[in-house]
């Protein structure tokens, strides 16, 4: 296998021409420049594909980015898989299982599959990496997630980012890390890959909890408040799951959180704080023209706490506001409202 001799893939396939895999495209063609290496990006939409070969751009979700000369695009999922000995996966999350079901008979053997997305599977709360390892069959040395503060858009415009790339085989880390490292995009490598995805996770669920405060109109120190108790709670549930402290601590934990919290920029930011302003979440739902993982994965989430006995107070309200269950007005006096304890609890 390529990524035991250390050799790099001349070949990479990237799932999913929106707004991440599109960027990512650009990360991994920025980095491959002065070499051989050529990035393959496969899209549902034909004019998104040939826009990117005719002009070098996808003005669907990325208006200003020129993208570099080294991708190239294709609907033809067999011909964006030969032979691509690293496979980048970013489609919505409730979409992946009956699309890797149609990608898996063209998979590469000894393709290494890397996940992209921040979402967990409805009614089997499976997190992405469970999902590919299961329905291609692979063992965990040869998928991989990436994870961190990384708003499209920003890295876009090459504003300096880091992230994680987690495996729970550090060398298939390290092998992927060093195809993604233009000068303005930073890979750290960490072998926790439950506490990596449980942070990607929760933390768009926490946003919608965020933006809805703000959509009433409460300041920051409720957005704080929310914020680090959302830390807690994805902390808790990461270590339930067989995460550590540590990595919730970092760029896929805290980063991505406070990233996604604070930034405008962010689907699930802006999806909360229209519920906040009173819009159906139907009427959210229909001004989305991205995903926005958390309205989905929120449910799991609560299911996923329910399953392993974890406490999930932001998680369940966030819910009952989506389920129709609990006003956005009464979810600001919720938010606090239990039983007092000790902080570290
Ligand atoms: N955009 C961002 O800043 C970041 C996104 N992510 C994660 O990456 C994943 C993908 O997100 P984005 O690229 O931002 O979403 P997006 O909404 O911009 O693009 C989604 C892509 O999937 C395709 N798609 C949509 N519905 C589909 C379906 N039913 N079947 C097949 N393909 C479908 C779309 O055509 C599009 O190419 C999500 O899990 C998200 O949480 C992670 C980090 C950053
Ligand atoms: O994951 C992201 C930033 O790290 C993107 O957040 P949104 O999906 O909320 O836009």
């Amino acid at each position: 296998m390529s990524y035991v001799d250390g050799l790099v893939p001349a070949k990479i396939a990237v799932l999913g021409a929106g707004s991440w895999g599109t960027t990512f495209a650009k990360i991994l063609g920025d980095a491959a420049q002065g070499t051989e290496r050529k990035i393959i990006l496969w899209g549902r939409r034909a004019e998104v594909v040939e826009q990117i070969n005719d002009h070098h751009r996808n003005p669907r979700y990325l208006s200003s980015t020129e993208l570099p000369l080294n991708i190239t695009a294709s609907t033809d999922i067999s011909a964006v898989l030969k032979d691509a000995e690293l496979v980048i996966v970013a489609v919505p999350a409730q979409t992946l299982r009956e699309q890797l079901r149609g990608w898996a008979p063209h998979l590469a053997k000894d393709a290494v599959v890397v996940s992209l997305m921040k979402g967990l599977e409805l009614h089997t709360d499976q997190r992405m990496s469970q999902v590919i390892m299961e329905e291609l069959g692979l063992t965990p040395n040869r998928v991989v997630v990436v994870s961190g503060p990384n708003l499209a858009m920003e890295i876009a415009r090459q504003e300096p980012t880091a992230s994680v790339v987690a495996c729970a085989d550090e060398e298939t880390a390290g092998w992927v890390a060093a195809v993604c490292t233009p000068p303005y995009f930073r890979p750290y490598t960490n072998a926790d890959v439950v506490g990596v995805e449980i942070g990607g996770i929760l933390k768009n669920v926490i946003a919608l909890c965020v933006g809805i405060c703000e959509g009433r109109k409460m300041g920051d120190n409720t957005k704080a408040s929310v914020i680090t108790r959302g830390l807690a709670e994805t902390t808790r549930l990461a270590l339930a799951l067989g995460g550590k402290a540590e990595t919730l601590s970092g760029l896929a934990g805290l980063g991505d959180l406070v990233a996604t919290c604070s930034s405008s920029l962010s689907r699930n930011h802006t999806a909360g704080r229209m519920l906040g302003e009173g819009l159906t979440l139907d009427e959210v739902n229909n001004r989305m023209t991205q995903t926005a993982e958390g309205i989905k994965s929120a449910r799991a989430v609560k299911d996923l706490g329910a399953k392993v006995g974890v406490e999930m107070p932001l998680t369940n309200a966030v819910v009952a506001v989506l389920e129709g269950k609990l006003s956005v007005d009464d979810l600001g006096p919720l938010l606090l409202a239990r039983e007092l304890k000790s902080e570290g609890d």
